[in-house]
């Protein structure tokens, strides 16, 4: 079990030795008002201990549940949105299967996995219907606040769908909760209708909850380890609480997007040679989107999936406005070989490859790419990842968090709140007609 490791030697053109020794004394200022709680949102930081003391006795529920579902259901479905969406499907998707669902029987022996309440598409919810038939299901409802509109209007069809399906009594206990551990409306349902309930700790925001029930679960159903999941993490924590700077990649992943970010570099584009960590970006897009992005501040985080974008994206990221630095996200060593061999006519001109392995020509296309964007002014940052396991994503997941936390505070923000994510949500509500938003709703119809 290898550690991931960050690297920033590939943007030494652009951020010299003595500006990252320059930094130093910054980044470990931040860094103190994170570990003493002294900084903006310091009510939020339940998470930086969670590897290392999270409660074990519902570690254990969460795998008792699991495997019920694992027996009683063809499949689970996932209703969350956001940070109780975004961890769970990352997990998934990078440990498992690239087709985990439609594996046939004997090849897969958990349930099939799907998320809804991520969207508000009726015919993603209609389609989704269509899955279930004839299939036995539970439900897992995930929601911190327990009143965010896009999985509880999933959750009533589903809900529906499984009392139709089993009856209110046998439903009831197809559904899992996780939400606040004494308040909010998904509680007092929970608790009214007897579902089992996992908490979302009060001190730990949603997109840092993935190591909480609130990934753990649905990791969990899909057959992973999530033992070793938090082992991971844990030595991550370890390095980023301890090591120094020098040699601490969350601190000097920190310091040197900083830097970047002053010399005008606004767009973080994270980038990846493995299709199963598509969702792995999407998670890192939302923590450090709604940690940095405020008071008018933050780097942009973008995300693309190579070698597929460098056919659409790659034009730009070469050539357009240079307003852009790159963080690859490298797996080290690929779970599978396939050789390439010679073939007797060599219409494509591949022959010299043969005995060759996809992933060296994977590997060769990340080489020659990352050479092309730094030669393009694009500083490029990795991160390598020495496995595709639960061990190497527990230490990424936490990489990231520890990072974001030290990142924001450097930028000067609270990187723990998400003021700008309401205001959308008020004008929906208000077009809604839902009650107490009678004004809005006048004004807002005005400008229609
Ligand atoms: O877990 P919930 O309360 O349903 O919240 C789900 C998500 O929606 C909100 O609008 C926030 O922007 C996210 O930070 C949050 O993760």
């Amino acid at each position: 079990m290898g550690n991931i490791v960050f690297d920033d030697s590939r943007a030494a053109g652009f951020v010299s030795a003595e500006e990252m020794d320059n930094m130093k004394a910054t980044v470990l200022c931040a860094k103190d008002v994170l570990m003493n709680k002294t900084g903006a949102g310091n009510d939020f930081l339940g998470w930086i201990d969670l590897p290392v003391n999270y409660d074990k006795k519902e570690f254990q529920e969460i795998k008792a549940a699991a495997e019920k579902i694992q027996i009683d259901s063809d499949v689970l479905l996932v209703v969350g949105i956001g940070g109780s969406y975004l961890g769970a499907r990352a997990a998934i998707e990078f440990l498992s299967h690239s087709f985990y669902n439609v594996l046939p029987k004997g090849k897969r022996k958990t349930p099939e996995i799907y998320f809804v309440g991520n969207s508000i598409s009726s015919k993603y919810i209609q389609d989704l219907k269509d899955v279930l038939e004839g299939k036995d299901f539970s439900v897992n409802i995930i929601s911190k606040s327990g009143t965010t509109t896009e999985p509880a209007i999933a959750f009533r069809v589903f809900k529906d769908l499984l009392i139709e399906k089993y009856g209110r009594e046998e439903a009831n206990k197809r559904i899992y909760a996780t939400t606040d551990k004494a308040k909010g409306a998904l509680k007092n349902l929970a608790d009214q209708e007897g579902y089992q309930t996992f908490v979302v700790p009060d001190d730990v925001g949603g997109r840092f909850s993935v190591l909480t029930a609130v990934g753990l679960l649905p990791i969990a159903v899909s057959g992973a380890d999530i033992d070793k999941l938090m082992e991971g993490a844990a030595a991550a924590r370890e390095e980023a609480v301890n090591a120094p700077y020098e040699s601490n990649g969350a601190l000097r992943y920190a310091a040197v997007r900083n830097i970047l970010l002053r010399k005008g570099k606004t767009v973080e584009i994270v980038a990846n040679y493995e299709p199963s960590l598509h969702y792995v970006s999407e998670w890192w897009k939302q923590l450090f989107g709604e940690s940095e992005g405020k008071d008018q501040r933050g780097i942009f985080p973008a995300a693309v999936d190579l070698t597929t974008d460098l056919h659409s994206m790659g034009q730009f990221i070469q050539d357009g406005s240079r307003i852009m630095f790159e963080t690859v996200l490298n797996v080290e060593e690929s779970p599978a070989e396939i050789l390439l061999k010679e073939e007797e006519v060599d219409t494509d001109g591949m022959n010299y490859l043969a005995g060759k392995s996809v992933d060296f020509v994977n590997k060769s296309a990340m080489n020659g790419t990352i050479l092309a964007h730094s030669d393009g002014d694009v500083p490029n940052l990795m991160v390598n990842i020495p496995d595709q396991d639960e061990f190497s994503l527990g230490q990424l997941f936490y990489f990231f968090e520890y990072a974001c936390g030290v990142s924001g505070y450097i930028l000067g923000v609270n990187p723990f709140n998400q003021p700008g994510v309401e205001s959308y949500k008020k004008n929906m509500f208000a077009l809604l007609g839902k009650p107490g938003f009678e004004k809005e709703r006048e004004e807002l119809l005005k400008r229609l």
